[in-house]
């Protein structure tokens, strides 16, 4: 099969390189030149625009958009308009919101597949876990190509119509974030606990036959081997956030309670500097009891 790749950052080099490793051709595109030059490298055909990568790809086009979710998936795609027919498919393996893909689902006149995409940089070598939303017909085309970007055939799968795919995997995300905080909670007690601990040594205790090892366990071990059991400089600022917001907000509409995962947002979001409503607290304190207030730079 031929496949179309745009975007070949991190993950998109990763879908480059398996599906060719499984005997496919890939026709390959970014904005970034040595993105691009990279995927030729490994043997994929270059392309010089979205375009370029459409006619490259002559009748039936399967193309896999690997780009940041946003403006980035609807430039692309607006660049695809006329190029697609109803013949076609276009996988988007983004952490895309589930209702831009229903909405991109609607407008385009390729079959839709919205892929949520899980495993990292890490999945270069394992394969992915791809959770995928919309046509059966277009989820079955695919699979040789899904067998390939995945770990195998147990790692994708349909789950439902347009908009499911992603929408398992933003719940996903919404997990990570409550497991990483549960972890981070275990091990800060044990750092500032009543025993000097190496983490490195519980974290690989606990990947050997405990209840709770897991791949973030073993990334748990891999930091403190890293970084020490104190973690080094490493700061306290968690960067990201919109998938777990996702979560959160869909939680609120559809009434389902998830206290962990949106105290896990919480937590990410309080890491930030500069909270206005640190900010304003500070000052309020100052209003009712004539607190010192802090300023910054003192
Ligand atoms: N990095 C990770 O661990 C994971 C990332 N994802 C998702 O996969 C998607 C890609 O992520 P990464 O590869 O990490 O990002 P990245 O930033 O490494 O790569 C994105 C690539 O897309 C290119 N690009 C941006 N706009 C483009 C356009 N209009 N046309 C062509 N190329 C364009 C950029 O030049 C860049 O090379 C994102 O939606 C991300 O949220 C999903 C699961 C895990
Ligand atoms: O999807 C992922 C992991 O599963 C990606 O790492 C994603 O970039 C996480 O983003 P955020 O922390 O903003 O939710």
């Amino acid at each position: 099969m031929q496949l179309g790749v745009i975007g070949l950052g991190r993950m998109g080099q990763i879908v480059v390189e398996r599906v060719l490793d499984a005997g496919h051709d890939v026709v390959a595109f970014d904005l970034d030149d040595d993105a691009v030059a990279a995927a030729a490298d490994a043997g994929a055909t270059p392309a010089d625009s979205v375009t370029d990568l459409a006619e490259a790809l002559g009748d039936e086009k399967r193309i896999w958009l690997m780009v940041p979710a946003g403006k980035a998936v609807d430039a692309a795609l607006d660049d695809l308009e006329g190029s697609l027919d109803a013949d076609d498919i276009v996988v988007d393996g983004g952490n895309s919101h589930f209702e831009d893909s229903v909405r991109r689902a609607e407008a385009t006149d390729a079959a839709y597949l919205d892929c949520g995409t899980s495993g990292g940089p890490a999945g270069a070598e394992l394969g992915f876990s791809l959770m995928i939303g919309g046509p059966e017909w277009a989820y079955d085309e695919l699979t040789p190509i899904f067998d390939a970007v995945a770990t195998g055939p147990e790692g994708h799968d349909r789950m439902g119509p347009a908009g499911s795919g992603h929408y398992v995997k933003m719940v996903h995300n919404g997990v990570e974030y409550a497991l990483m905080q549960a972890y981070g909670e275990g091990f800060e007690l044990l750092a500032n606990g009543r025993y000097d601990l190496d983490l490195e040594a519980v974290a690989r205790t606990w990947n050997n036959g405990a209840v709770i090892r897991s791949w973030l366990l073993e990334l748990c071990e891999e930091a403190f081997r890293e970084e020490g059991s104190d973690l080094g400089d490493v700061d306290d600022y968690v960067a990201g956030g919109s998938t777990g917001t996702w979560t959160v907000q869909e939680a609120l509409e559809q009434e389902v309670p998830l206290p962990l995962i949106y105290q896990a947002l919480s937590e990410r979001f309080a890491s930030r500097d500069d909270r206005f409503s640190r900010r304003l607290a500070n000052r309020l304190r100052y209003g009712f009891g004539r607190h010192e207030v802090a300023r910054k730079d003192e």
